[in-house]
């Protein structure tokens, strides 16, 4: 009976005490981190303009799922400021755009120089593989090469999601594999 009491407490406690995680989104610039925001909270293409600073705003992808989600601008001049944003963050959201071959090397020297922060250990990452609706996008599989994703392997778990986000095509998708791979972190470290 005091097994069952106590199960009972920790799946009501699952429902009720939960903060909505802390998700970082970073990229490049143009790669559609405001795009990818915008559409998930009012499920609009909004016409956006580059981010100076930031957004953050609530969004809840599916019943269940709540996150508040930081979305900085990704200009070279203001990459600088990204690090002020890492402490506390639960996850992180890794927006490519699809097409720009060119800037793979930078997306990757960006991307494993802010996984390299001790602010950023463990923490989980979904890759959005953007502008897949466009004819010149590479692939997932492309991506995770030029990424060099396999040199995190046993660092941080990972996961790649190709995505549309003027049509919203892998978004949530990429927001449950968010979610799942939080709740694995946060379960490790439970235990
Ligand atoms: N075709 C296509 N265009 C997209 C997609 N996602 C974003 N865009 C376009 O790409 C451009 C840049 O998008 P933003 O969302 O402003 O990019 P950002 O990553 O927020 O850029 P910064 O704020 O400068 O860091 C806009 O013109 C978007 O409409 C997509 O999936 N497909
Ligand atoms: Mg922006």
């Amino acid at each position: 009976m005091g097994i069952f009491l106590s199960r009972m407490y920790e799946v009501l406690s699952s429902f009720t005490s939960e903060e909505p995680a802390r998700i970082l989104m970073l990229g490049l610039d143009a790669a559609g981190k405001t795009t990818i925001l915008y559409k998930l909270k009012l499920d609009e293409n909004l016409q956006t303009i580059p981010t100076l600073g930031f957004n953050v705003e609530q969004v809840s992808p599916c019943p269940g799922v709540s996150f508040t989600v930081w979305d900085i601008g990704g200009q070279e001049l203001i990459r600088k400021l990204w690090q002020h944003y890492y402490q506390n963050s639960d996850g992180l959201i890794f927006v490519i755009d699809s097409c720009d071959a060119e800037r793979m090397n930078e997306a990757r020297e960006e991307l494993h120089g802010i996984l390299s922060s001790p602010a950023m250990s463990n923490i989980p990452v979904v890759i959005l593989a953007n502008k897949q609706d466009l004819s010149t996008a590479l692939k997932p599989a492309d991506i995770i090469e030029k990424l060099n994703m396999n040199s995190l392997r046993g660092k941080h778990k990972w996961f790649i999601q190709a995505t549309c986000a003027t049509s919203g095509d892998g978004l949530v998708e990429g927001m449950l594999e968010m979610n799942n791979l939080i709740k694995q972190r946060r379960k490790q470290a439970n235990y």
